[in-house]
């Protein structure tokens, strides 16, 4: 079992990354040498359906015991471990540190009403962007702590101490309230302009919303530890004392994990669909496409990001009674899959259409159109999210589950015009989080460490023809239908 394919193992000490997503827990205990994959576990989590999207943090806890005790002995024999994390959930703790609620997760779009409230109360998007880099969508956590407060003041007034989903795990490993800037970027009350690595929360946007500084958690500066895993945690697999990096969130995670660089783009194809790069520069798009989201080591990551990826097209497979790989060619049908309402582009009140059916479309291409047009959203934040002199040759780094289906990589070959590269590593928000915690333990950088892992080896796929027919069927379809799908 190797993250690198196939250097030999060493004796390097043992750390143990995290991967808490939205779906799933999975731990990676590696080789901090060599970057093998010595033990894995997974578990999956509970996500509520209806109208929206909450999961139980403690669920989060028991899945991470869970995943860990797979990994066998060698998790109790790691020196350190970091947590990466789906990124915006807002975690609620009551005075005695425990859940006052359910965790709203970065795909419940309730607080949309909220967000643009708030938009327009600081002066606009252009403001925003500004101020902290980004224009929050309905994803980010400061949206969600306003719905809250206004829907369920009690719960609010209850809270004693607001988190993100892989503070809430760090936090029960060390006893010690943190974050780190990656992760704090997503918040919307996180500012990195000052020069100072671990940036500031924003007392005036705070105030806005009425929540108390004192309530948010203390930024580790990146190379720092969080603190070591505290005694007594029964159950748990790891040893007392061992190193506690400051995690992050899963994209920046994963984006350690491939050790990236500015100019390569990535796409992601997970529960939520992502494309984004490393930037030296801090990004600030007013149209709100691209988050100018802070990386975990001191770098900027400009992101975009949907709601509907994996699960929609999954979803359209099983509607059609179809395997998710029994794609066919051809057609004129268009899919914009937009079934929990869509955050790029910003349509948060749409729902799923479907477009150009004929008498003699079959299945296949109805379930490859919904490939499409996942794919779609997302290419079409490509270029945004690269500095204006990345190499346009350059290949997309396909990672997450779907980077495993082969309707997936061919849908963004055929879509995008680019190579495309598969890395054979396919944990990489674990590995990422892995890097962190093993640069604690040696004093590199967790890029270099991932780097050195070799984790971007893979599978090299070369550029096709972009199918532009498709593309400008999927732009039109999209601009007529924008009245009905702004719902
Ligand atoms: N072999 C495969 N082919 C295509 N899709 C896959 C495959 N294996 C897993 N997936 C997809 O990957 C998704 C999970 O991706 P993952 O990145 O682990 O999600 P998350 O991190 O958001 O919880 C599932 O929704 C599933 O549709
Ligand atoms: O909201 C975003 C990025 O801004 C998502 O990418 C979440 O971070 C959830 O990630 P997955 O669970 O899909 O990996």
């Amino acid at each position: 079992m190797t993250a690198t394919g196939g250097r030999a193992s060493g004796d390097g000490p043992l750390v143990v990354g995290v991967d808490s997503s939205t779906q799933s827990t999975k731990a990676l205990v590696v080789d901090a040498a060599t970057g093998e994959v010595v033990a894995r576990g997974q578990a999956p989590h509970r996500v509520s359906g209806g109208a929206g999207r909450e999961s139980d943090p403690a669920q989060w806890w028991e899945a991470l015991t869970e995943a860990l005790r797979q990994c066998g002995a060698a998790a109790e024999r790691a020196e350190a471990v970091a947590v990466g994390g789906q990124q915006h959930g807002l975690v609620t703790l009551d005075a005695d540190g425990r859940p006052v609620r359910p965790a709203m997760l970065w795909n419940d779009v309730r607080s949309a009403p909220q967000r643009d409230r708030l938009v327009e109360e600081l002066g606009g998007a252009e403001a925003w962007a500004g101020r902290i880099g980004s224009v929050p969508a309905p994803a980010f956590t400061i949206t969600k702590w306003a719905w809250l407060r206004e829907n369920e003041p009690e719960a609010a007034a209850r809270t004693a101490a607001v988190r993100l989903p892989h503070d809430y795990l760090t936090e029960r490993l060390t006893g010690r309230g943190t974050t780190d800037r990656g992760d704090a970027s997503g918040t919307g009350w996180w500012r990195g302009e000052d020069g100072s690595p671990a940036g500031l929360y924003d007392e005036d946007i705070l105030g806005r919303v009425a929540l108390d500084p004192a309530l948010l958690p203390e930024v580790v500066p990146p190379g720092s530890a969080a603190g070591a895993v505290r005694g007594g945690l029964d159950g748990l697999p790891l040893k007392p004392g061992a190193v506690v990096g400051a995690g992050t969130g899963d994209n920046m995670a994963a984006a350690l994990g491939l050790g990236l660089r500015p100019g390569r783009p990535v796409l992601s194809l997970g529960t939520s669909g992502t494309v984004y790069a490393v930037s030296p520069r801090r990004p600030a798009d007013p149209t709100g496409t691209v988050a100018g989201f802070a990386d975990a080591r001191g770098d900027w990551l400009p992101l975009a990001c949907t709601l509907n990826c994996t699960l929609a097209v999954d979803r359209f497979a099983e509607l059609l009674g179809r395997d998710r790989e029994a794609v066919e060619p051809g057609g004129s049908a268009v899919v914009l899959p937009f079934l929990d309402g869509e955050r790029t582009p910003n349509l948060p009140y749409a729902s799923g259409l479907l477009h150009g059916l004929r008498h003699d479309t079959t299945p296949g291409q109805v379930l490859q159109a919904a490939y499409d047009g996942a794919v779609y959203a997302l290419l079409s934040a490509l270029d945004l999210v690269l500095d204006a002199d990345a190499d346009p040759r350059a290949p997309i780094l396909l990672i997450g589950g779907g980077a495993r289906g082969t309707a997936w990589r061919e849908t963004v070959r055929r879509l995008s015009g680019r190579p495309v590269l598969v890395p054979e590593a396919s944990e990489l928000v674990a590995l990422g989080a892995a890097a962190q915690a093993a640069g604690l333990l040696t004093g590199e950088d967790p890029a270099e460490v991932a780097r050195r892992w070799g984790t971007d080896r893979g599978v090299s796929l070369d550029p096709v023809e972009r199918d532009e027919a498709a593309l400008e069927r999927l732009a039109r379809t999209l601009r007529s239908a924008e009245p009905l799908l702004k719902g």
